[in-house]
């Protein structure tokens, strides 16, 4: 077992040591305690998803319909947890995915989390809507992996400036989330009146922007209620088609990875678009209610584009067992989102470490447990489907 992985036991020595964790180690309690210690509007916020929550309900069945087929004898003394994505070694197959206006749960907010990430050896993807400028979190994380997702705006010079900045910051690879062309019906906000852009929080990286400043009539200090109102008219761009996507390719040199890939198809045109990868993901949940849990949409991806892009997933992942059943379907690496968000929100920094830790410890020992040493071993025999 390599360093890392030891450094995953910690938490478990403590626990032969009567040390308690702040925080429980079973990931799955901590939406019930953020509902207890965040404010309301936050919570619901970050917990709540698209309509009625049929979607996010499905990202659970989907991956509690698998089973994980526990094999024996088979020398599971050395593990190693690291996988290729993107042309990168990672430590393990783990990213904390793209969540924004995280000042929302904690002041702290995006350099904590990043933070984490770095502490932990794991990529940080950063939100276009954070409440913390790219040029701060890049700072806060030395030279620790971080990726850029990007909003693609309307407007294509504050595009064009956010590529450029977000490559000047060190960020190695850009995150382009096609699911939010607009924001979706979300009754959990609608009834509390509680969208925090309208406060201006997550407009960071706009507000910082040349580009985005020159399309506004007064300075933001001046006129806050029309700095948003352009904010929220411009941010994301429901007349884009995959022909758009060439001006992006054009501007970035690095990896482009298109999150929010549902049908094979599109995981084919992504690649066809000189793409290097997808997210199989609906965002949480969070957007068309109603939607395939994304572990039921990720094998036919896996199958239409394995060969050509990298696949990641994201969207219901929330203990080891989760990691390893993605993994199995064909994905390389998975995105962590409201899990991280709650550690951030209950414990700040160490909360968000907690949470990998967890997350990583409770991989690795699963991965051993069912007979496997590396994430490479992983597969369809490794799972069964339960009606
Ligand atoms: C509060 C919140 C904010 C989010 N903000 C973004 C965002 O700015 N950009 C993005 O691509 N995805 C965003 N997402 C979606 C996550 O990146 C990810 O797809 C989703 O949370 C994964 O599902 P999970 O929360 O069930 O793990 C957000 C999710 C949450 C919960
Ligand atoms: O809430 C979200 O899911 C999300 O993606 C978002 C979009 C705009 C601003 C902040 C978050």
């Amino acid at each position: 077992m390599g360093d890392r992985a030891d450094h995953q036991y910690e938490i478990y020595l403590n626990g032969l040591a009567g040390v308690l964790p702040a925080l429980p180690t079973d990931l799955t309690r901590l939406e019930a305690l953020a509902a207890e210690r965040l404010a309301p509007g936050p919570f619901g916020y970050v917990a709540g998803s698209a309509g009625s929550g049929r979607t996010e309900r499905a990202n659970r069945e989907a991956l509690d319909r698998l089973r994980i087929v526990p094999r024996m004898l088979r020398d599971v003394s050395a593990r190693d947890l690291s996988v290729e994505v993107l042309g990168r070694t990672l430590s393990a197959p783990l990213a904390l995915g793209p969540v924004g206006v995280l000042s929302i749960v904690h002041p702290d907010a995006e350099r904590a989390a990043a933070r984490a990430a770095a502490a932990q050896g794991v990529p940080f993807v950063l939100s276009s809507a954070s409440s913390t400028p790219m040029e701060d979190v890049a700072e806060a994380m030395g030279d620790a992996e971080r990726w850029f997702q990007l909003y693609w705006a309307k407007d294509r010079e504050v595009t064009r400036s956010f590529l450029v900045r977000a490559k000047a910051a060190g960020y190695t690879a850009l995150f382009v989330t096609l699911d939010t062309p607009l924001l979706a019906w979300r009754p959990r906000d609608l009834d509390q009146a509680y969208l925090p852009f309208l406060k201006g929080v997550g407009t960071a990286n706009y507000f910082t922007d040349p580009a985005f400043l020159a399309g506004l009539a007064k300075p933001v200090e001046e006129d806050l209620n029309a700095a948003v109102l352009h904010f929220v008219g411009m941010f994301a761009d429901p007349g884009k088609t995959w022909p758009d996507l060439a001006f992006l390719r054009e501007n970035w040199d690095g990896p482009i990875v298109l999150k929010g890939v549902q049908h094979p198809d599109d995981a084919r045109l992504a690649a066809d678009a000189g793409m290097d990868g997808v997210v199989v993901s609906n965002h949480g949940g969070r957007q068309v209610n109603g939607a395939i849990g994304a572990a039921d949409a990720l094998p036919a991806v896996a199958r239409a584009v394995g060969d050509r892009l990298a696949v990641l997933f994201d969207s219901g992942i929330r203990t080891g067992d989760d990691v390893l059943k993605a993994l199995a379907l064909g994905a390389s690496a998975v995105l962590l989102g409201r899990p991280y968000a709650y550690g951030l929100g209950l414990d700040g920094q160490a909360g968000v470490e907690h949470v990998i830790r967890c997350l990583l410890a409770e991989f690795d020992l699963t991965l051993a447990l069912s007979g496997h040493s590396r994430p490479g071993e992983l597969g369809p025999q490794s799972l069964q489907h339960v009606p």
